[in-house]
């Protein structure tokens, strides 16, 4: 088959290309429609990388937040036009002790292989989740980011304490929002408090029981365990408020991604026995468990709703460079393209 795949060449310069694709029995043919920014995606369109990684990386497809109707299923096991979330990790490899989306053999789209922005997507059929009908297109897109949201929370579940009292997540953005509203399903009997920088955007948490802004934060204020949902700089002021006000032997659950290594005060971690645990990406799991989440809950459908910053249509490489463009200025919530190129 002869794919069109639009690829960032350098920063700020997409090309189309057209590739010759190898579809087996394995494989589905899925047309992307609903596409949503990752900052991974706009590090990589301003070229906010190290030069030695642009070359690396590109020429690549971006985008691994992405919904899409399946046109062609050599096994007719899904009906064409069915709406499936298409997981990013694709693993050429298993293991019994480390889980797919941590094995550096496996395959993560948008991050050194082709992404998302594809005429068609050529899938493997354990890539492919199917979202309800009852779940908005535009907010099923970002899905993915649900599902890093699950894994986060999945792993702070084997790793932490007894202590369920109180959960704290550090970052007023997409990440803080999607896992704050996760919270609330499956630690439900917990307090939520939310610390950030903006008043604005902390007062979109009204389902968390406190917020805070970062820079004033009573003394006596204690979480029972943290996330962190900063990135950037940002991460290092958020680590150093998590190792404050987290109680001895939480567990702090780092997701912020930053591009220069950033300082932790080691010897509190030491003294009060914390448990500093990375997360990255999801598997297929983590979106099973996301999209069951949401299914069941109509009150987290409409609140990630709410997460729906910017849609736009593109049809063009222009448009897609405006779409990214814009990205930059969008100042809450996911942006979202109608992809109809
Ligand atoms: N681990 C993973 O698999 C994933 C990681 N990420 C990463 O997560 C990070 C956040 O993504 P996203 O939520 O989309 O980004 P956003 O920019 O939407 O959100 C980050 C928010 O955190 C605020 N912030 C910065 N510093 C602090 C601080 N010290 N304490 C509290 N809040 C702070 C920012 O404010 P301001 O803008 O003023 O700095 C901003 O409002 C990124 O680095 C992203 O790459 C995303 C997806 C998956
Ligand atoms: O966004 C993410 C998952 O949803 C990851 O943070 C992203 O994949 C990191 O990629 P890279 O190493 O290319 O910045
Ligand atoms: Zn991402």
């Amino acid at each position: 088959m002869l794919n069109q795949v639009y690829r960032l060449v350098s920063p700020r310069q997409f090309e189309v290309e057209t590739v010759a694709e190898e579809v087996d029995a394995d494989d589905l043919i899925v047309r992307p429609k609903f596409l949503s920014i990752c900052h991974a995606d706009t590090r990589y369109f301003f070229g906010q990388h190290s030069q030695a990684a642009l070359r690396a990386k590109l020429p690549m497809a971006l985008i691994h937040e992405a919904v899409g109707e399946v046109v062609y299923d050599p096994r007719n096991e899904y009906k064409p036009g069915t709406l499936v979330a298409m997981v990013p990790n694709t693993p050429v490899k298993k293991d019994s002790i480390i889980q797919e989306n941590y094995l550096p053999s496996s395959r993560f789209r948008s991050s050194g292989y082709d992404g998302f922005m594809q005429e068609y997507v050529c899938l493997r059929r354990d890539r492919a989740i199917t979202v309800p009908s009852d779940f908005d297109p535009h907010m099923a897109a970002f899905i993915e980011m649900v599902s890093v949201g699950v894994q986060a929370l999945t792993k702070l579940e084997s790793t932490m304490d007894e202590d369920q009292r109180v959960i704290g997540i550090w970052g007023d953005g997409n990440l803080g929002y999607i896992t704050a509203t996760l919270v609330k399903q499956i630690f439900p009997d917990s307090q939520l408090l939310v610390f950030g920088r903006h008043q604005s955007k902390l007062d979109y948490f009204s389902f968390a029981d406190k917020t805070y802004l970062v820079d004033d934060i009573p003394a006596d204020v204690k979480v029972s365990q943290a996330l962190e949902c900063t990135g950037g700089q940002g991460s290092e002021a958020a680590i150093q408020q998590i190792i404050q006000h987290i109680q001895p032997m939480g567990t702090a659950i780092l997701m912020g991604v930053s591009e220069n290594p950033v300082g932790i005060d080691t010897r509190s971690v030491l003294a009060e026995g914390l448990t500093l645990r990375g997360v990255s990406r999801s598997s297929r799991e983590d979106f099973k468990r996301a999209v069951d989440i949401l299914s069941s809950s109509p009150v987290t459908r409409e609140r990630l709703q709410n997460l729906v910053g910017y849609v736009q249509k593109v049809s063009s490489i222009q448009d897609i460079t405006n779409f990214f463009d814009s990205a930059l200025t969008n100042y809450w919530g996911k942006e979202v393209m109608e992809w109809d190129v």
